[in-house]
């Protein structure tokens, strides 16, 4: 482990040590480490603390975790459907066998040194709610103690201005939830408080923990008693019981055991600590607002919702590199909004053709996943997009999104901006093909189902009906990455998967690798 940079914290003496550290530690790989906070505290404590709300309702290990959603909440009905027969240890990519569409999973947050750290971890959890709507939850450290706030639904259902009344302090930490392992239930939502012998300490993860069956049983063996049935509380364990010193290490210590996707962002009294697995499965991008104070976030719209800055955006340059690789004559360049936004700037930008909004995206319409079957998913898109005539009619446009996945979106795009009267239509995909599905957190269709890995880049533009078809290559999404392009995963371009899996879930592995990237 190397550290980067130790600086002085402008808000507060009780808060002065800023430390960066980038880890090498893990298996040789690099990831990145962040901790921000001064001192320990030696409290001995064995049990968890706070998790206000009714989530203290804790259970025996045998309950059935779908047992305590509420019977007035409404995300019961959104995901009624999934919960029938659903074990303690399943989540959606077990429950449903994957789902329509490439699924971006919860979403983290982490504010430190910020008199009003609630309200904007808030914030900041509105701006990432696309990632999770089955429960949302809040952490702050506060005079030396944790206290949290946790409820099923959205983030809106779950906060008002009197919850976060409830929650002073500088720092903050904050989770909204998509279940991958335990079910969709009130005890599952985090972040996560536990007390333990050295104080107190609150964690937020995005991903999934491939080996948490087994990590599970040996510390059951050995007396733990879980409170959960997420994969996520084995790391409070894991921490608790390691033998390191000084908390950093400890941390470092329970990552070590971990197989996986995780990004992880831990409070205690005084410190907050940033996580990313070696192989940056999962996002975690950090900024830093005016006032001084540091932000971990799953994506950056977070940390522009709450004007905090990030020093680098891939996806512009990504949509430059399609403009570079696959030029075609074109009227206007437009988006699949929102997150074809960013590359389709980056593509109009370096071809000189103008922008503009050629799809309108309603955001009163759930994502297209929640709906039941194909025939509903078609309307789904319809519903959730609409052409703009008058930029579209006559006009031979270049549409950019961020991935296909099924195949399902893009056919349905160009077939509605083709009925609104465009001339010719050209789909650029910032990122390479997926040809392999995800086992580390990320909701994929099985890889047969992909329609990469079935289909070559032609006979996908014959599928979705487009005049041209452009993917980013792997090499040139490698080269934007530079360095720190093999620390990532890129299992789902390449098949080539870093860790092997515990549980495949019902997915092949096997994947057909696509070179060409234009068609
Ligand atoms: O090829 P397909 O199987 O249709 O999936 C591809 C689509 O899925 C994602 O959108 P999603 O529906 O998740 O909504 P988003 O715009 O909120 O990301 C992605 O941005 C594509 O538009
Ligand atoms: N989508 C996620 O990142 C889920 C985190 C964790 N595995 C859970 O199910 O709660």
């Amino acid at each position: 482990m190397v550290t980067l940079q130790q600086q002085h914290h402008p808000l507060s003496s009780s808060t002065s040590r800023a430390d960066l550290l980038l880890a090498g530690a893990l298996r040789g790989r690099k990831s990145f480490r962040v901790s921000f906070g001064a001192g320990t505290s030696d409290v001995l404590r064995h049990s968890w603390v706070h998790r206000n709300e009714p989530s203290t309702q804790v259970t025996n290990a045998s309950e059935k975790c779908c047992a305590s959603l509420g019977a007035e909440n409404p995300m019961e009905r959104r995901f009624e459907g999934f919960r029938a027969g659903v074990e303690d240890t399943v989540g959606h990519g077990d429950e449903v066998g994957g789902t329509d569409s490439w699924q971006e999973e919860c979403g983290v947050v982490g504010i430190f040194g910020d008199s009003e750290a609630s309200r904007l971890c808030y914030l900041a959890l509105h701006a990432l709610q696309h990632r999770g709507q089955e429960g949302a939850g809040i952490v702050t450290s506060n005079n030396g103690s944790l206290r949290a706030i946790t409820g099923m639904g959205l983030v809106s259902e779950v906060f008002d201005e009197s919850k976060l009344n409830e929650l002073p302090g500088t720092s903050s930490i904050g989770h909204v939830r998509y279940s991958t392992a335990g079910a969709s239930a009130l005890k599952n939502v985090q972040p996560f408080v536990a007390g333990y012998r050295f104080g107190s300490l609150a964690v937020a993860h995005n991903g999934n923990i491939v080996n948490y069956h087994s990590l599970r049983a040996a510390l059951e063996e050995n007396g733990s008693i879980f409170n959960t049935c997420s994969d996520t509380e084995v790391v409070l364990h894991l921490i608790a019981i390691s033998k390191s010193r000084p908390f950093l290490q400890r941390i470092v210590n329970a990552c070590e055991q971990l197989e996986g996707a995780y990004s992880l962002i831990f409070l205690t009294e005084d410190k907050l600590v940033a996580v990313r697995d070696p192989y940056g499965f999962r996002p975690l991008v950090m900024g830093r607002r005016k006032n001084g104070a540091v932000v971990f976030a799953s994506e950056t719209c977070a940390l522009d919702l709450i004007e905090a800055t990030y020093e680098r955006e891939s996806r512009y340059a990504f949509g430059e590199i399609l403009a570079d690789e696959a030029p075609v004559d074109c009227d206007v360049v437009i988006a699949v909004p929102d997150s074809g936004v960013v590359a389709a700037l980056g593509y109009s930008a370096k071809s000189g053709v103008p922008f503009q909004q050629g799809l309108i995206r309603s955001h009163y319409v759930g994502r297209t996943f929640i709906e039941p079957s194909q025939k509903i998913r078609d309307f789904g898109v319809k519903l959730k997009l609409a052409p703009v005539k008058g930029v579209l009619e006559g006009k031979r446009v270049v549409v950019v999104d961020d991935s296909i996945v099924r195949g399902t979106t893009s056919s349905k795009i160009v077939r509605l901006i083709k009925e609104a009267g465009a001339a010719e239509v050209h789909m650029r995909i910032a990122s390479p093909p997926i040809i392999g599905s995800c086992y580390y957190g990320v909701d994929t269709p099985s890889s047969g189902e992909l329609i990469s890995n079935r289909l070559s880049i032609e006979e996908t533009r014959k599928f979705i009906g487009a005049d041209s078809l452009a993917f980013l290559p792997l090499e040139r999404l490698r080269q934007v990455l530079g360095e720190e392009a093999p620390t990532f995963c890129d299992a789902c371009f390449s098949g080539d998967y870093p860790v092997p899996p515990e549980h495949m879930k019902n997915k092949e592995l096997e994947v057909v690798v696509s070179n060409a990237s234009v068609a």
